[in-house]
């Protein structure tokens, strides 16, 4: 699925106007229609009891005057305050007439702020995505005043005041939503950590915007889903054998830290690998046969860390990182495996596909001159703070993105920057966000699991790289999905995500 700045949104909404041969205001009534439907959902008129709507003076203000009309004729209590102003947009002022005269109507002025009681359901319809500034003046003085009532706010299409699509002061007076009802496409500002207070949850409703125009939009943000990665694992052929799903090796663990090469190779076996061999220090052979039999197993002259690099022949792709520790030894290890993988394999004319996860990162970070012996379409997945330490502190999460589609395209690799909508971003500079996962995740060997799958993706000899890495990253969210819808989100732990990994494959 796509994600269209502002400006492309205003010109979605005016392609599917003209293709579809409907008045704007038809448009406007689908939207409104779709936000009173999601609404009568969550709040029975008795649990809404009397719903304010702030209406602004665009079309967002047209949307929330078409909402109290729609609700009112559902049922509910509603009062509608609007925001005064020199023009009102067309199909606000079409909403307006069409309001039953039985719903009361208060023009907003400084000295008479709506009334709000703590707990009130209230629909922020004052500005969406033609915001052009931040607020000032009356709108900020009625959002500041909304914010401070502790009112359950529910906001039309974008919380008001905040930008849909770039960076805006610190100190900018937004709606804080519990709910954000949007149409169409999501807006870049949800999935940003930085906005979440404003945001709450949201829920996109489809409105019939032009899937012509929607397929051909250019745009470098796409957000991961269902839909994006149907089809992307390829059947398993019945005359297949375990050679045809590629032989991974995985550099992982030290003394203390067996555990994350015991997840990561779980991970990657459940991820479909033909073969798995780890490579792994002396202390870690007993734990590690005994918790993964499916896997082999090659054991370092160290007890306690990393000091070789085995033949690389054997192997389709390999994954380093995971409890890996930062010992001198294991960073010439890193080195030599660069600079190995940097040769176009015999049957793919490709580098070796590598995955390069935790102390591997940090070791990357702390000796940046490696970075330049990337071989093309490595994949990375650092959580933030990994990534600052590859790259420099980012001033917000705008900044955070920009870092990150720069750093993709420098060293044309593919980057996972880890987080609640996990970003992977590509050596041609698209962002392509991820929807699966959960709360739960946050915890101790969830990124050990992600490496291993996506270790097994990448030694597949069908799946394009880019396609790999989106899917496992999907893959991996909706196996904690899965996983929590069983053990709840707080009671997730890693071992869960990767015993749901096959259901989770199975669904795409
Ligand atoms: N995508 C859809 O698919 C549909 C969206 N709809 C809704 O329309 C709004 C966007 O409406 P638009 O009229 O373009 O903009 P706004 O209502 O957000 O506000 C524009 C209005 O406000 C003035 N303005 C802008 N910034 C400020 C400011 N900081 N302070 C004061 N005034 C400001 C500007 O000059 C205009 O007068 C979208 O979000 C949806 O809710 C449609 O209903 C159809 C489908
Ligand atoms: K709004």
């Amino acid at each position: 699925m796509h994600i269209l700045s502002a400006a492309q949104t205003h010109e979605l909404d005016q392609a599917t106007i003209e293709e579809q041969g409907i008045p704007s205001v038809e448009l406007m009534e689908r939207a409104a229609g779709a936000f009173a439907e999601w609404f009568a959902r969550h709040f029975t008129p008795h649990a809404a009891g009397e719903t304010l709507v702030l209406c602004g003076p665009g079309n967002n203000g047209g949307d929330g005057l078409a909402v109290a009309r729609l609700l009112y004729q559902a049922g509910y209590a509603m009062r509608v305050a609007l925001l005064p102003a020199d023009k009102q947009s067309a199909d606000w002022q079409h909403n307006r007439r069409r309001l039953p005269k039985a719903v009361p109507v208060a023009e907003i002025s400084a000295e008479s702020l709506p009334h709000i009681m703590p707990g009130a359901v209230v629909i922020d319809a004052l500005f969406g995505t033609g915001l052009t500034r931040p607020l000032a003046g009356l709108p900020a003085t009625v959002v500041a005043h909304l914010n401070t009532a502790a009112a359950r706010v529910v906001a039309v299409d974008i919380p008001s005041g905040l930008f849909a699509d770039a960076p805006q002061p610190a100190d900018s007076i937004i709606v804080r939503a519990q709910h954000t009802v949007s149409f169409g496409l999501p807006k870049l500002a949800f999935l940003l950590p930085q906005n979440a207070a404003f945001v709450g949850q949201w829920h996109l409703k489809e409105i019939g915007l032009s899937p012509h125009f929607l397929a051909n939009a250019a745009t470098d943000w796409h957000y991961t889903d269902a839909a994006t990665v149907a089809g992307a694992l390829p059947p398993r052929p019945k005359f297949s054998h375990k050679g045809t799903f590629g032989h991974a090796l995985l550099l992982a663990g030290s003394r203390g830290k067996m555990g994350a090469a015991v997840l990561s190779a779980g991970a990657c076996l459940r991820g479909g690998v033909g073969l798995l061999t780890a490579h792994i220090p002396g202390c870690g052979y007993d734990i590690f046969q005994i918790s993964q039999p499916e896997a082999m197993c090659l054991t370092d002259t160290q007890a306690d860390f990393i000091s070789e690099l085995p033949e690389l022949k054997p192997y389709q792709a390999v994954g380093i990182g995971p409890g890996l520790g930062q010992e001198a030894a294991s960073l010439e290890v890193l080195r030599q495996l660069l600079k190995a993988a940097d040769k176009p394999l015999e049957k793919t004319g490709q580098p070796l596909p590598l995955v390069i996860d935790a102390d591997a990162l940090n070791l990357l970070g702390s000796h940046r001159e490696l970075l330049k012996l990337l071989p093309e379409n490595t994949v990375l997945t650092p959580h933030p703070k990994e990534f600052e330490r590859l790259t420099e502190p980012a001033r917000d999460d705008y900044h955070r993105l920009e870092l990150l589609r720069d750093f993709a395209i420098q060293y044309r690799c593919l980057v996972v920057l880890k987080g609640a909508y996990t970003c992977l971003a590509t050596p041609t500079g698209e962002l392509h966000f991820n929807s699966t996962g959960n709360a739960g995740m946050a915890t101790g060997g969830s990124g050990d699991v992600l490496t291993g799958l996506l270790l097994a993706l990448r030694a597949h000899a069908q799946i394009p790289a880019f396609e790999a890495v989106r899917l496992g990253v999907y893959a991996h969210g909706r196996a904690g999905d899965l996983g929590a819808a069983q053990t709840g989100q707080v009671g997730l732990v890693a071992g869960d995500i990767v015993r749901h990994i096959g259901p989770a494959l199975s669904e795409v």
